[in-house]
C-alpha cells in the first residue's frame, strides 16, 4: 500500500507539469499486436484525459496494410522506410488506416471510458500534403537521382482548428496519417512524420513515439537513453539507423527543432509505456534533446 502511495507521489510533479498541456502519442502498428497491450495503451490515454492532459493520438498501421495487400495479392515495397504507393495501394492504405485501424483505436479508447473521435487528414483539411520525392546521392560530380515513390506525401500544413476545439472538450482525437493535396488528391504519409508535424503545430509539451524496440539502439545493439539532434544526424549518416527508424528519428529531430519541449522514442511492448515515460523519474526509451554542449551522451544496456 505504501509503495502505491509512493508511486502516486512520484507522479505528482509530472501530473502538474503536463496538466493542461498537449501530449501527442504516435501509436505504431507494431505496438498494436497484443490485446492486453492495446488495453493498457487505451487506459493510459483515458487516464491522461481525466487528469487534465490533452492527449492526441496519431496511429500507424504498416503491418495491417501489409497483410491486406497480401490478401489482394500485392507486394509491399519500401524505400528508406516509405511504402511505394501506387493508386491501388493508396486505396488499400486509406481503407485500412482511416477505416479499420482508426475505428479500432477509437472503439478501444471508448471501451475504457474515454470519448475518442477518429479523423483522417482529410477531415477539416487537418493534414495538407504534397508529393514526397526521395533523392539518391550519386557522387559530388553528379546530380542526385530522384526516386519516385508514388502517392507518398509529406506534410505541408496542419490545420489545428479542429484539434483546438477538441482540446477544450472531453474528446480525444485519433488521427490516421492520410493527407490531402491541393487538388484533393490523397497521400499516404508515414505516421511518425504526421505525429511530429501535429506536435509542432500544437506546440505540444511532449511527443511520444511508440515502437517495437527498446528505443534507438547503437551499432552494438545497446539502448541510447539520450540523443542530441547532432548525434542523431550522425547515426543516420553512419547507417546505424535503418528502415522505419530513419523517419522516426528524423521526425523526432524536426519536432525538437520545431519547438516541441520533449520527444521520446519508447518500447510499446511494455505495458503502460506511456504512463511510465510521463510520470516516473527514470522514464524509459530514448529521449531526443536539442543539444548537450558539455556532456557525452550516456548509454545504458538494453534489458
Ligand atoms: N538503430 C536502430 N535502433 C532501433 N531500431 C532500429 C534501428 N535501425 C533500424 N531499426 C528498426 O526500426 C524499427 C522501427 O521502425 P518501424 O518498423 O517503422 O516501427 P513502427 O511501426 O513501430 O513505427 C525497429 O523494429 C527496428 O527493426
Ligand atoms: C509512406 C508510408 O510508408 N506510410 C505508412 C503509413 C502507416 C505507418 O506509418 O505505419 P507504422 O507507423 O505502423 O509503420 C505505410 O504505408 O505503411
Amino acid at each position: 500500500m505504501r509503495d502505491a502511495a509512493a508511486l502516486l507521489i512520484e507522479a505528482l510533479p509530472y501530473i502538474r507539469q503536463y496538466s493542461g498541456k498537449t501530449v501527442v502519442i504516435k501509436y505504431g502498428g507494431h505496438a498494436m499486436k497484443d490485446e492486453a497491450l492495446k488495453d493498457s495503451f487505451a487506459q493510459d490515454v483515458v487516464l491522461m484525459k481525466y487528469i487534465g492532459i490533452h492527449p492526441v493520438v496519431v496511429h500507424g498501421g504498416g503491418p495491417q496494410i501489409g497483410r491486406m495487400l497480401d490478401r489482394v495479392g500485392k507486394k509491399s515495397d519500401f524505400r528508406e522506410g516509405m511504402r511505394v504507393t501506387d493508386e491501388e495501394t493508396m486505396d488499400v492504405v486509406e481503407m485500412v488506416l482511416a477505416g479499420k485501424v482508426n475505428k479500432e483505436i477509437v472503439a478501444l479508447i471508448n471501451r475504457h471510458g474515454g470519448r475518442a473521435i477518429g479523423l483522417s487528414g482529410k477531415d477539416g483539411m487537418l493534414i495538407e500534403a504534397r508529393k514526397m520525392h526521395l533523392f539518391k546521392y550519386l557522387g559530388d560530380d553528379q546530380p542526385p537521382e530522384i526516386i519516385d515513390i508514388g502517392l507518398v506525401g509529406e506534410v505541408e500544413r496542419v490545420n489545428v482548428e479542429i484539434l483546438e476545439v477538441l482540446e477544450k472538450s472531453h474528446v480525444v482525437p485519433v488521427i490516421a496519417p492520410v493527407g490531402v493535396g491541393k487538388s484533393g488528391e490523397t497521400y499516404n504519409i508515414n505516421a511518425d512524420l504526421v505525429a511530429g508535424k501535429v506536435a509542432a503545430a500544437l506546440d505540444a509539451e511532449k511527443l511520444v513515439l511508440m515502437t517495437d524496440v527498446p528505443g534507438v539502439l547503437n551499432a552494438a545493439g545497446d539502448l541510447i537513453s539520450s540523443l542530441t539532434v547532432a548525434e542523431a544526424a550522425e547515426l543516420i549518416q553512419d547507417e546505424v539507423l535503418k528502415g522505419g527508424m530513419i523517419p522516426k528519428v528524423q521526425c523526432a529531430m524536426d519536432a525538437v527543432q520545431g519547438g516541441v519541449k520533449k520527444v521520446a522514442i519508447l518500447d510499446g511492448r511494455i505495458p503502460h509505456a506511456v504512463l511510465l515515460e510521463l510520470f516516473t523519474d527514470s522514464g524509459i526509451g530514448t529521449e531526443i534533446v536539442p543539444s548537450r554542449p558539455s556532456r557525452r551522451f550516456k548509454e545504458r544496456k538494453r534489458s
